[in-house]
């Protein structure tokens, strides 16, 4: 109740300022940006800070709330790509430079009112709590994974566990046991692990008592048990606040707050609604594996020929880059018969939420995941690395949303029988009426936790409280 009524003092009085740094890509600045947009929503000045270049959000962004800026990640115009490694590597020693110098001028510029106080930092940029402390901002990581993950990562960190991990990790009584191919896996084709990926999960937890709080992209009901299990290990207050979905598909108490992430302008849009308007309720298979994700010419293969064998509709998301990868003949085949329709990119909220969209076929990317659950849209599992093959598992074993399809685990493949027979299962058999109640129940806690006096709510009321006091 004090928090409340201390964070309505600081909706009149605009007393905090806070600055959000998150890495420039899709699954990062989205649930950061809506968590800005809910800070902004209960009277906190936000800057949110885009270490990029070349990422810019389009002019019509509904990010009226909150200010927008852009340093330097020392990408040169024109430059050759970079390995992953150097990237990361790169990415830290220019960023740590340009975020120190920006914060620098904020606390500089007398015309700047409040001064900020505090970073929320994207956790995988760890190094940020030291760079937040030297200028005198208190640091707060944003984890914008499940807790079950970082669990591992913890894990990791602590040396009681290596990445590639070998299962079974038997962590919490009241979940079941994740086997090794659900836990996460930062694999190189060739089975083994990215080191500098690795460490950087694992130095998420580097330092971490110095942080004041620690914010995290999931909400209590969701994960109960782990983030018990978190809290008895890490000293600072976990504060989940998620899920970080634009507040018109569930609370719906933030004005303009419908768009969502960087590519607001999606070309193909009215096609995708079109399409989807002349289909029946509940009858058409979302697919998409998120911004990142490059699936093997194989693999692409076998997806097609499961969709268009299963009979369903289908929406398939194929990014520009990945098209060349789609076989030929089945575009032709879908050309002709109308039975799917292939973009290159959509608001996957504004699909999601179409009545005609029965289920998502997904790589479980955390943000794809939540966005279902939000929206009760049951899921077929096709996960790919990272968390995501443990997304999966809680997916199927404990939240009972939906279906994994099988996976060959040497050559990490789906084969079309299985997609299509889990597509079956999901829109026409038994097993798909249970998940589609789990579904609903789950979109209706998500939506309480982010109401009014909600979990993640008094968790939001908490943070600008303390930030105000
Ligand atoms: O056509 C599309 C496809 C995707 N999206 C959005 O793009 C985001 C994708 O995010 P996510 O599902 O999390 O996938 P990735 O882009 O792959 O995200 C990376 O970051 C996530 C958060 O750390 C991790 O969970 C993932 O494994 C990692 O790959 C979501 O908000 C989608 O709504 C669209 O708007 N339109």
């Amino acid at each position: 109740m004090e928090d409340r009524r201390e964070t309505a003092a600081a909706i009149n009085e605009k007393k905090a300022h806070v600055l959000v740094i998150s890495y420039a890509i899709q699954g990062h600045i989205n649930p950061l940006l809506q968590f800005s947009k809910r800070l902004a929503s209960k009277g906190v000045k936000v800057t949110f800070i885009i270490p990029s270049t070349r990422t810019k959000f389009p002019p019509n962004a509904a990010t009226s709330s909150i200010d927008i800026a852009y340093i330097s990640d020392g990408y040169e115009e024109g430059e050759n790509l970079l390995s992953l490694d150097e990237l990361i590597t790169r990415f830290r020693l220019v960023v740590q430079n340009t975020l120190a110098k920006f914060i620098r001028n904020q606390l500089e510029s007398p015309e700047l009112q409040p001064p900020p106080t505090v970073l929320v930092y994207d956790s995988v940029m760890f190094w940020a709590l030291d760079v937040a402390l030297e200028q005198g901002l208190q640091g707060v990581p944003f984890f914008t994974q499940t807790c079950m993950v970082n669990a591992v990562y913890y894990l990791v960190h602590h040396a009681q566990i290596q990445i590639p991990a070998t299962g079974p990790l038997d962590l919490i009584p009241e979940l079941p046991a994740l086997e090794t191919s659900e836990l996460p896996t930062l694999a190189t084709v060739d089975g083994g692990a990215y080191p500098l990926l690795v460490s950087m999960c694992a130095n998420q937890f580097l330092k971490l008592e110095k942080a004041k709080w620690i914010l995290i992209n999931t909400f209590s009901e969701l994960e109960a048990q782990v983030l018990k299990w978190m809290m008895s290990k890490v000293q600072s207050p976990i504060l989940p606040v998620g899920p970080t979905i634009p507040s018109i598909y569930l609370d719906q108490r933030l004005e303009n707050d419908k768009e969502y992430g960087l590519q607001l302008f999606v070309p193909e849009m009215d096609a995708c609604m079109k399409w989807l308007d002349s289909r029946e309720v509940d009858s058409v298979i979302y697919v998409s594996f998120g911004s990142l994700a490059s699936l093997g010419e194989e693999q692409m293969e076998e997806i097609a020929w499961g969709l268009k064998s299963s009979n369903i509709p289908f929406l398939w998301v194929v990014r520009e880059s990945e098209k060349k990868k789609l076989p030929a003949k089945f575009l032709d085949e879908i050309a002709q018969s109308d039975i799917g329709l292939v973009v290159g990119w959509c608001s996957q909220l504004e699909v999601l939420v179409h009545k005609a969209v029965g289920c998502f076929m997904t790589h479980c990317g955390w943000n794809s995941t939540l966005e279902a659950l939000c929206l009760g849209v049951p899921l077929i599992a096709i996960a790919q690395w990272t968390d995501q093959t443990t997304n999966a598992k809680f997916i199927e074993d404990v939240w009972k949303v939906g279906i994994r399809v099988p996976v060959d685990g040497k050559k990490r493949m789906s084969n079309r029988n299985d997609i299509m027979t889990s597509i079956r299962e999901l829109m026409e058999g038994e097993r798909g009426k249970d998940i589609r109640k789990n579904s609903a129940r789950w979109r209706e806690m998500a939506k309480q936790a982010v109401s009014e006096g909600g979990s993640s709510d008094r968790n939001i009321d908490h943070f600008v409280a303390q930030l105000v006091r």
